[in-house]
């Protein structure tokens, strides 16, 4: 009985930070709500999408355009009036959200979507000292994992897996990569245009230049009768690449913190009329239809060559032109084959078009090809799932239970007979240069590599520092401020651009340099390793830093924007098949740790096998054969006094 007062009292005195109000947030919200919890706070900068409906139940198709985070709190108010909500609609690296405003918290919950977050949120926690209870989901798959400073490892204390997955909203409304303009394209517009007409499709299909009421109600992207094929392409190049724009521009908020997308009409980029001109091979040609092309018909010969806005706008229109000529009695049942000519076309063309809209660098065909993927669709459960345990996490922390803190990671496969695998938390990574002091190495050529590609390449890109500031003893070389004079900033400029051993502090080879960015509180030493020469294949930056965690980067991504999403409720891309088993594989390595090196003290019942104490279990299943080895109680109680001291 007492036990239990002290768990209600835990619960009732906590002050909770949630950072996130997507698919697992709403979710989290609920059952924080419902669980006896007064004071909670949520941070979340994103605004209600249409496409965020069918699960984060606590907002309605009114709600579009409105803030997550006070969205979800009236909402859940609705149902527990009597305790506090604080709603930030902002962005957690805001720096109003300093290690002070994290101090105030007895317990920090993410519900986030996006690498570059989570390291940041991670960096304050250590900072604060308040513990993390971290999650994911990618459709079936998620996990929930515990990070409390000194006992456990943090965050970035093990490889992260390569970025896999989209989400729906970036996909349907704020690209920043190429590979999201392919997934569109793909996934949204080709389906919409050439797939089964019954499929649901985030695609807007109204438009406000309809004559009459009864053409409003008409999806966009049906050809009307008897409408000219020419004027048909057309009339969706201008739907999707210039209305749809301009609808998403009227949402100002979605704008704050982003580039604005251009607008485009085919009467803006193609003012002559080269479509008529140079598409007219349409009534000869082949007559096998995967063998029909749009390069062909235009005169495009090499698919490696990245084409201009127009060149990309020809193709999508003279694509979508063979589409209707030349294979029209498909039309309705394709679905996107990489190795449809006319398909992969079309796809490259829009994705193109889309990406000049939103400021993204174009691709030729050949690349745009290899981007191609499947959707994994967010599983509402999954979320529900995940947001339960963090809940439950969260309450051991409080009542500061270290002894049964878990990472648990939700399965895929049933016939792994266990859907929750519970794992006890790694102690801290003594190596981790996050939360320990432990300094990398960089091995680079010092008279070839500028100050410039040290901050791109290693302190943002691989460090994630937003605001770095660095320093070789007490000589400042630069750093990134609101309260910079123009003395300064000019002094950091041309500091960047010299190589590093031209520097006024030269670096070289056995130079120490302190790199620290202040709103994280995060120092780290980078000990310089001078080399002459890298492989440019295997070693494209130039440079190479030991002794750090994070995973390799991902291929087949726009460099500009190095942190890649590991999200929850996403649209996978391809790296398709290949993604797509990664993340199983991931699921799967970590199986293997916990028979290796992680042990299980306690066991789901399914899977304990009561008249065994050294249980070995042979884990069938369809296509793996997993053994993973279980040891006996006694010794998972001497591994835990070993880890968590
Ligand atoms: N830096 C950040 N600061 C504040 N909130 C963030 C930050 N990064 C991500 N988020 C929020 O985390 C939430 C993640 O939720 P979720 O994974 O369900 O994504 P979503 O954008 O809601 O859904 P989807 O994109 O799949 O339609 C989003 O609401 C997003 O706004
Ligand atoms: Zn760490």
């Amino acid at each position: 009985m007492a036990s239990l007062l002290q768990y209600h009292d835990a619960i009732k005195g906590a002050k909770v930070l949630m950072v996130g109000a997507g698919g697992i947030g709403c979710e989290l919200l609920k059952t924080l709500a419902l669980s006896g919890f007064q004071d909670i706070h949520i941070i979340d900068m994103d605004t209600i999408e249409v496409s965020n409906l069918n699960r984060q139940f606590l907002f309605r198709q009114s709600h579009v355009g409105q803030s997550k985070a006070k969205v979800a709190r009236d909402a859940v108010l609705r149902f527990r009036p009597h305790i506090n909500i604080t709603p930030y609609h902002a962005n957690v690296k805001d720096s109003s959200f300093n290690v002070e405003f994290f101090k105030e918290y007895d317990v920090v919950l993410n519900g986030l979507d996006n690498l570059d977050a989570r390291r940041h949120v991670n960096r304050l926690c250590l900072a604060a000292e308040v513990p993390l209870v971290e999650s994911g989901t990618t459709g079936f798959l998620g996990q929930v994992t515990v990070h409390v400073k000194g006992k456990t490892e943090c965050y970035e204390c093990q490889p992260k897996p390569a970025p896999k997955t989209y989400p729906v909203c970036t996909i349907t409304s704020t690209p920043s990569k190429f590979v999201h303009c392919i997934v569109w394209a793909k996934d949204l517009l080709f389906a919409k245009l050439f797939g089964d007409k019954n499929q649901e499709n985030d695609l807007n299909v109204h438009a406000n230049d309809s004559a009459n009421a009864s053409e409003q109600t008409q999806d966009v992207f049906e050809r009307r009768k008897d409408e000219d094929i020419e004027q048909y392409g057309r009339r969706i190049y201008d739907h999707v690449f210039g209305y749809n724009i301009e609808v998403a521009l009227s949402n100002e908020e979605t704008w704050k913190n982003r580039n604005r997308p251009r607008p485009m009409y085919t009467r803006d980029i193609l003012h002559d009329n080269s479509i008529e001109q140079n598409g007219n091979v349409v009534k000869g040609g082949p007559t096998d239809g995967l063998s029909v092309s749009a390069m062909t018909s235009l005169g495009l010969k090499n698919p490696q060559d990245v084409w201009s806005l127009v060149e990309n706008s020809r193709i999508f229109l003279e694509s979508l032109k063979l589409f209707f000529v030349k294979r029209e009695k498909e039309i309705g049942s394709l679905t996107f084959d990489k190795d449809d000519q006319l398909a992969v076309e079309f796809v490259s063309a829009a994705a193109n078009i889309r990406a000049a809209s939103f400021g993204i660098p174009l691709h030729s065909l050949f690349e745009a090809k290899g981007i191609a993927g499947n959707i994994v669709h967010a599983v509402a459960t999954t979320n529900a799932v995940i947001a339960g345990l963090i809940v439950i996490e969260a309450i051991k922390v409080l009542r500061k239970d270290a002894e049964s803190y878990r990472m648990t990671y939700c399965l895929e496969h049933p016939s792994r007979k266990m859907l929750l695998m519970p794992v006890e938390p790694f102690e801290p990574n003594k190596s981790c240069c996050v939360c320990s002091d432990t300094p990398l190495t960089l091995e680079v050529n010092t008279q070839r590599s500028k100050l410039r590609d040290f901050v791109e390449k290693i302190v943002k890109a691989k460090l994630g520092m937003n605001s770095p500031i660095i320093m070789i003893g007490s000589v400042l070389l630069y750093e990134v401020g609101d309260d910079l004079d123009e003395g300064m900033i000019a002094n950091y400029n041309a500091n960047l651009e010299k190589m590093l051993c031209e520097l006024p502090t030269p670096v070289t080879g056995g130079t120490m340099i302190s790199v620290e960015d202040l709103r994280q509180e995060f120092t780290c030493n980078v000990y310089i390793k001078h080399r002459e020469v890298f492989d440019e294949e295997k070693e494209p930056d130039g440079m190479v830093l030991f002794g750090w965690t994070q995973a390799p980067i991902e291929k087949n991504d726009n460099k500009a924007n190095g942190n890649g999403e590991t999200a929850s409720n996403a649209l996978s891309t391809e790296l398709s098949e290949v993604q797509k088993d990664a993340e199983v594989e991931e699921i799967s390595e970590d199986t293997e740790i916990i028979g290796k090196k992680r042990k299980l003290p306690e066991m789901p019942s399914s899977v304990k096998d009561s008249s065994n104490q050294k249980d070995v279990q042979k884990i069938d299943d369809d296509d793996e054969d997993d053994l993973v080895m279980f040891d006996h109680l006694d010794d998972a109680n001497m591994v835990k006094k070993k880890r968590l001291q």
